[in-house]
């Protein structure tokens, strides 16, 4: 099991800065959607550089042109690009086999998707790499969480990687890797705390341990 850092509410400097402190015990480090909104690929860019032995995943949520997407994030240094559960077939499907071209992975964001169960074995047989259950920032203001989408997910799923995402805090964790996922992603339960160091190897460990 690996851990995602999400990195959300930063502008580039600070994502580095953060990534500087937490880097030994992550796996995976996401340049979040608000982040692209504001900074561009330049953070995607950025930070690969600076970082260039941990994988990067850029959070684009795509929702349509999926081929040409997943270029212009590759040619930024991204090695996973996120594509929206509930985009047409033919997006998922362009994003995947340009992936494929440029040697990067795909994951699926569930976000909204209705049908988990059968939308997962649908994108699992399109070659996807990572399926991702994720409860947003507004379904989190809510209440909700995915841990129940995750176990669903385990029991179709049989090619692509599971994720789960959205709230996960260290006393949540153990929670959300009951279900065995194969990565865990975090944002504001790193990012939000005073000794980020400190709660990252934590959940670090919780994770590998798993
Ligand atoms: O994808 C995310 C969200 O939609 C904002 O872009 C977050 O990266 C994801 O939810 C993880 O962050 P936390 O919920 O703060 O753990």
């Amino acid at each position: 099991m690996e851990l995602q850092l999400a990195l959300d509410l930063v502008n580039i400097p600070e994502a580095k800065q953060v990534v500087a402190e937490v880097g030994e015990h992550i796996d995976i480090v996401e340049i979040g959607t608000p982040v692209v909104i504001n900074e561009g690929l330049h953070a995607v860019k950025a930070i690969k550089e600076a970082f260039p032995h941990l994988r990067v995943l850029a959070d684009l949520k795509i929702m349509d042109a999926g081929g040409y997407e997943v270029m212009k994030a590759s040619e930024a240094g991204a090695d996973i690009i996120t594509v929206l559960g509930v985009s047409d077939d033919s997006t998922i499907k362009g994003a995947v086999a340009e992936a494929r071209k440029q040697g990067k992975q795909v994951m699926v964001d569930m976000i909204n998707v209705k049908d988990i169960e059968g939308r997962a074995q649908e994108l699992d047989a399109f070659g996807v790499d990572y399926i991702c259950v994720h409860s947003g920032y507004d379904h989190q203001a809510e209440g909700k969480n995915s841990f129940e989408e995750l176990a669903a997910i385990k029991r179709v799923v049989k090619h692509a990687k599971t994720a789960v995402a959205g709230g996960i805090k260290l006393e949540t964790l153990p929670e959300a890797i009951q279900a065995k996922p194969d990565l865990v992603i975090v944002g504001g339960g790193i990012t939000g705390q005073s000794d980020k160091k400190s709660v990252a190897a934590k959940m670090n460990q919780l994770v590998k341990d798993a």
